[in-house]
């Protein structure tokens, strides 16, 4: 059933009433009309570059509900704390919100002309049948506006973050044709692309096709060496004091910083490790040289986690500097994240991308420095062979499209991990046209001296040599078994 379209909508309006911005950014207009007219959208841009608002926006000018697809509750629950203070009628139904909640949403969905603009839930709730014969109602009412998918990667086996639910979203093409769509990603190769294209059964002739730069120009990209011949928390101390130091001898940003409610002092950051037993003693060394730092991983009560998350978005004394687990951060849009370090080598280019893309969400020049260790990738690619290993009995069972399906998980896993020690090893390239070249970009993106290999390329060089274990040595102790790891936490 077609929707009411047609209507003229006042989008810079909305954009200054409601979301308090002045402009709309390079193709934010553009694609915010598409969804408008009707089309079926994909946007791919960079992290931070304001993808939530090409769906928020038109589903608050527009008539009826958007269903808003995320995997992440703290994606979620962010995303609708900031509406609601904005005076956005909008919902979420996850395990987070009390019964009373979700039965006071449910009536209102039920009724087929609900007053909520814009609903988050997750792609498995899609699944259930209550909630379907519920947007069947909605639907046919002509009140089922459109439908985002938030970090649409997930969607692809080939991406970095598969949730096998995600594929269940072919459902609305189905049961909705007339429904549009909007796939919102900051990490897609043009494999990940084409799969998330056919597995929601979108028209390619019709779709609106938006592909931004994932360039990010004001981080600067570092890789530093290690071994684990040597301890590089030394190194990294020695950097945050030399950052501090470069504070305390600037006043005139001291004033800028106090103006905008920000402590000179403190230089907020977030360090990711792959285990949780180096978040809390990495965060506790850090303690004792005089850093506030916490840490903050799935295995912490929830307690602590909330206090030391709140800490650091207000920039408490005390909550500088996150040591976490892969995937903090993601949905929290806190602005000043000045450095985000990879402590070792993370499990795949996309989350390497993806996370460092939390630091400098306002602009300003940050830092993300990743400790490379050959010893570590050998750990890595360990892991995720006995990861696969572990799947196997699975993986045999499966035929057909299954079978292939596991397959391409396994490929492409493989194949990003090594795409990020090829990033590591590199010293021949600038750091942002890699990053570029593995998104499949062809234009050569800007870097003012804002990686390693443009400041120092003889200097990375003489690093590399002087801080990476040799080859044969890590043969030697692979045929050793020493770099076995059991798993990561
Ligand atoms: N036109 C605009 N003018 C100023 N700020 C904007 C504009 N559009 C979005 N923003 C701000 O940019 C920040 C990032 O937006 P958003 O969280 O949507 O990023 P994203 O593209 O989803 O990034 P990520 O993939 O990293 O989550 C937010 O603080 C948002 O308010």
């Amino acid at each position: 059933m077609p929707g009411k379209r047609g209507a003229r909508h006042d989008i810079d309006f909305t954009l200054r009433r409601v979301f308090r911005k002045h402009e709309f950014r390079p193709l934010q207009r553009e694609v915010i009309t598409a969804a408008l007219n009707g089309e079926d959208v994909f946007l791919q841009a960079a992290t931070s570059f304001g993808k939530s608002l090409c769906f928020q926006l038109p589903a608050i000018v527009d008539y009826g509900i958007t269903i808003v697809i995320s995997p992440l509750l703290a994606l979620m629950n962010n995303q609708v704390a900031s509406m609601r203070a904005a005076g956005i009628k909008v919902a979420t139904i996850n395990s987070t919100i009390p019964p009373s909640v979700k039965t006071t949403i449910l009536e209102d969905l039920r009724c087929g002309h609900p007053l909520t603009r814009l609903l988050y839930v997750t792609p498995e709730y899609c699944e259930l049948d209550h909630f379907r014969k519920i947007l069947r109602v909605i639907h046919s009412q002509r009140e089922l506006s459109r439908i985002a998918i938030d970090e649409a990667h997930c969607i692809s086996e080939w991406g970095h973050d598969f949730r096998p639910s995600f594929k269940s979203l072919s459902f609305f093409k189905r049961e909705f044709p007339d429904v549009p769509m909007m796939c919102l990603t900051a990490t897609a190769t043009a494999r990940v692309r084409e799969d998330i294209i056919t597995t929601l059964a979108l028209d390619p002739a019709k779709l609106k096709l938006f592909t931004m730069t994932t360039s990010r120009p004001n981080l600067h990209y570092e890789v530093r060496f290690k071994s684990d011949e040597e301890d590089h928390y030394s190194d990294f101390l020695a950097w945050l004091r030399a950052a501090h130091a470069r504070r305390a001898t600037n006043p005139s940003r001291a004033d800028q910083l106090a103006a905008r409610n920000q402590r000179a002092d403190n230089v907020p950051g977030i360090i990711y490790t792959l285990f949780r037993r180096d978040c809390e003693s990495l965060a506790a060394r850090l303690r004792a040289d005089g850093i506030g730092a916490k840490p903050y991983h799935a295995g912490l009560p929830h307690t602590e986690r909330a206090d030391a998350l709140a800490g650091w978005v207000e920039n408490r004394e005390g909550y500088d500097v996150i040591v976490a687990t892969t995937a903090f951060g993601m949905g929290i849009d806190k602005e000043n994240v000045r450095f985000v370090v990879h402590w070792q080598i993370p499990k795949s280019f996309e989350g390497f991308y993806q996370e460092a893309g939390r630091a400098g969400r306002d602009g300003k020049a940050s830092v993300c420095l990743l400790y490379y260790g050959r010893e570590d990738r050998d750990r890595a690619a360990n892991m995720m062979a006995r990861d696969n290993a572990r799947r196997e009995p699975a993986f045999r069972e499966s035929v057909g499209a299954g079978a292939a399906a596991q397959q391409a998980q396994v490929m492409g896993r493989a194949k990003s991990l090594q795409a990020l020690v090829a990033y590591c090893e590199n010293t021949a390239e600038c750091r942002h046209e890699t990053i570029a070249k593995y998104f499949g970009e062809q234009a050569k993106p800007p870097c003012e001296w804002a990686c390693d290999w443009c400041k120092d390329a003889v200097g990375l060089v003489r690093r590399k040599e002087k801080g990476l274990a040799s080859e044969e040595w890590c043969s030697t102790q692979r045929e050793m078994g020493a770099y076995a790891v059991d798993e990561y936490d």
